[in-house]
């Protein structure tokens, strides 16, 4: 079964707080999604192997220790996980960045699947499926089956916000995926949004609504 981390860091808490506020602006809340991506990257990356190499400091020489060589991706779901990329890439610079695109029918709640655009060497990467919301779970049930057909073996999930269905449901589908979120919320209503949640993600990222 894949574990469920709650980032519940004090920094990211306070500003997922101003993510849920309705009144918080479009700007604001980019920036803020931003910000905690960046946050939730330095949790999720806390167990990267290192290895000692060997350096000149101005004044001796010292054994100290980089992180090995891992081949990182990054899996954005469109449109709503593009919001979190650049915040993570803030951290690991050298990931590599493949986009599945993916929108919830409203009426059906079934996820469709309308682009995917992955590096070359992806199954060779441990790959961050990226999206701020965890409803469902049927996108990142889809978007994660999208990897595994590619061969894709090392994958974790994030979310800023998830439902326990969400969790439940990719757990039960993948139980080879960890996931990482800032909040676990109370339930799904009858439109499958997440309550307490922050409404919706694309919509408020970008200011389509
Ligand atoms: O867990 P689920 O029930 O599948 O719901 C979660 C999905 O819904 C939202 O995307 P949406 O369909 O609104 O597309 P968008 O990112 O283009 O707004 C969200 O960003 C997730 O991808
Ligand atoms: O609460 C929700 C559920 C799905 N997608 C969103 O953007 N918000
Ligand atoms: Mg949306």
């Amino acid at each position: 079964m894949g574990k469920l981390i709650v980032c519940d860091h004090p920094l990211i808490q306070h500003k997922l707080t101003f993510i849920r506020d309705m009144r918080t602006s479009t700007k604001e809340f980019r920036e803020l999604v931003d910000e905690v991506a960046t946050l939730m990257a330095y949790e999720i990356t806390r167990n990267l192997p290192l290895q000692t190499i060997t350096v000149q400091t101005p004044v001796a020489e010292t054994e100290t220790q980089v992180i090995s060589g891992r081949m990182l991706g990054l899996v954005p779901i469109l449109r709503a996980g593009l919001g979190m990329v650049d915040g993570v890439l803030k951290l690991i610079p050298g990931a590599k960045v493949g986009h599945v695109g993916l929108f919830r029918d409203p009426e059906t709640l079934q996820p469709v699947e309308y682009y995917t655009k992955l590096p070359t060497d992806v199954q060779e990467r441990e790959l961050i499926v990226i999206d701020p919301m965890l409803a469902t779970g049927g996108s990142a049930i889809a978007a994660i089956d999208v990897l595994k057909k590619r061969g894709c073996s090392q994958i974790k999930m994030m979310n800023l916000i998830a439902a326990p269905e969400g969790v439940k449901a990719v757990q039960e589908a993948h139980p080879d995926v960890d996931i990482y979120v800032a909040a676990l919320d109370s339930h799904l209503n009858d439109h499958g949004y997440i309550i307490p949640g922050l409404g919706d993600a694309g919509d408020r990222l970008y200011g389509t609504k």
